[in-house]
């Protein structure tokens, strides 16, 4: 591949997401010198570059095929196609993958001494967000008439600045809320960090990588979500031992040295193993029960 032919893949810098992105690149087998204060990082083993750049410049640049994949929250790719559209610029991406890091939502939030309140005591009320896009399109769904004031952020001082009654803002724990004496109500959008990818792009070797590293995402996930779990049973009691395994995966039943009782019982399981279920197997007779996790799957 030229250098216009490599892929190039925008990620966030510094901020929330960074770590996961750069790990989910290692685990996808990319390999990455990462200096600091670079703007892109070259691939040592791919024809890949990657744009750390910050979040919300990710879906602009995927758009406008500056770069054909990026990592971003929903919540920041849905603002940003909302106020595309509404200056009537193309706002196409194409969705390739929902990641399992990123977790959060965009809820409304207002001074917890104002106690519990219903949508219509937005009316006329002053709500400060990053969002404002999406704020809109809520406001204007539920028939509420309410200024959006727009703070890139710090949004939750903004009630006892006085710049708003209330915020529209990402929530996790609830911890930022809970410090700033604020009481979280309806929940506008649930957002995770996503994989996009402009939908216009046409180079084949790109497309050719591109299907290679969806296969080993997947298997990267399925992995995660996966382990493997290894025991000795009783013979006699194999069918109420599997009947407690989770998932629906196939054992591997191997004889035991020296034992013309017990085998060794091998499974991959789509599902971890609680401590109850390994105190009932050990209750029929299972001992040496392994729960391990497992690194990469390809099936
Ligand atoms: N508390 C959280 N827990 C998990 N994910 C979060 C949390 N807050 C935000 N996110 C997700 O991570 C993304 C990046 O959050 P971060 O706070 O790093 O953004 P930022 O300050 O706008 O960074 P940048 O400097 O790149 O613009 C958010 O858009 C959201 O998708
Ligand atoms: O519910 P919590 O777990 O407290 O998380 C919510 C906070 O996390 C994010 O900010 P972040 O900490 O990333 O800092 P930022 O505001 O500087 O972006 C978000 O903007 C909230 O302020
Ligand atoms: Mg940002």
């Amino acid at each position: 591949m030229s250098s216009t032919n490599r892929l190039r893949i925008a990620i966030q810098k510094s901020g929330r997401l960074s770590k996961d992105c750069q790990s989910l690149l290692k685990q996808l087998g990319v390999k990455l010198n990462l200096r600091e204060e670079r703007l892109i990082a070259h691939s040592t083993n791919m024809p890949i570059d990657v744009l750390r750049v910050r979040d919300d410049d990710i879906p602009g640049l995927v758009m406008d095929g500056v770069c054909d994949l990026g990592i971003v929250g929903e919540n920041v790719l849905v603002e940003a196609q909302a106020e595309r559209l509404k200056g009537g610029q193309p706002a196409e991406v194409e969705k390739l993958s929902s990641l399992d890091f990123g977790y959060c939502r965009l809820a409304l939030a207002w001074p917890q001494e104002l106690g519990p309140q219903s949508k219509s005591w937005f009316q006329g009320k002053r709500i400060a967000t990053t969002y404002p896009q999406i704020l809109k399109n809520y406001l204007k769904a539920e028939n509420i008439n309410a200024q959006v004031v727009v703070l890139t952020g710090s949004v939750e001082v903004a009630p006892r600045a006085g710049l708003a009654d209330a915020i529209c803002d990402l929530v996790s724990t609830g911890a930022t809320l809970e410090a700033n004496g604020l009481m979280q109500g309806d929940t506008i959008l649930e957002s995770n960090a996503c994989l996009i990818k402009n939908p216009t792009m046409s180079c084949p070797d790109k497309a050719a990588l591109i299907n290679k590293l969806l296969p080993r995402l997947k298997g990267v996930r399925q992995a995660k979500e996966s382990k493997y779990i290894m025991l000795h049973a009783p013979k006699a009691k194999l069918d109420e031992i599997c009947a407690l395994l989770p998932g629906t995966g196939q054992p591997t039943l191997l004889a035991l040295a020296g034992s013309d009782e017990l085998v060794a019982l091998h499974m991959v399981s789509s599902e971890t193993l609680f401590w109850e279920t390994m105190e009932e197997l050990k209750a029929l007779g299972a001992s040496s029960i392994l729960v391990m996790p497992i690194e990469k799957m390809m099936e």
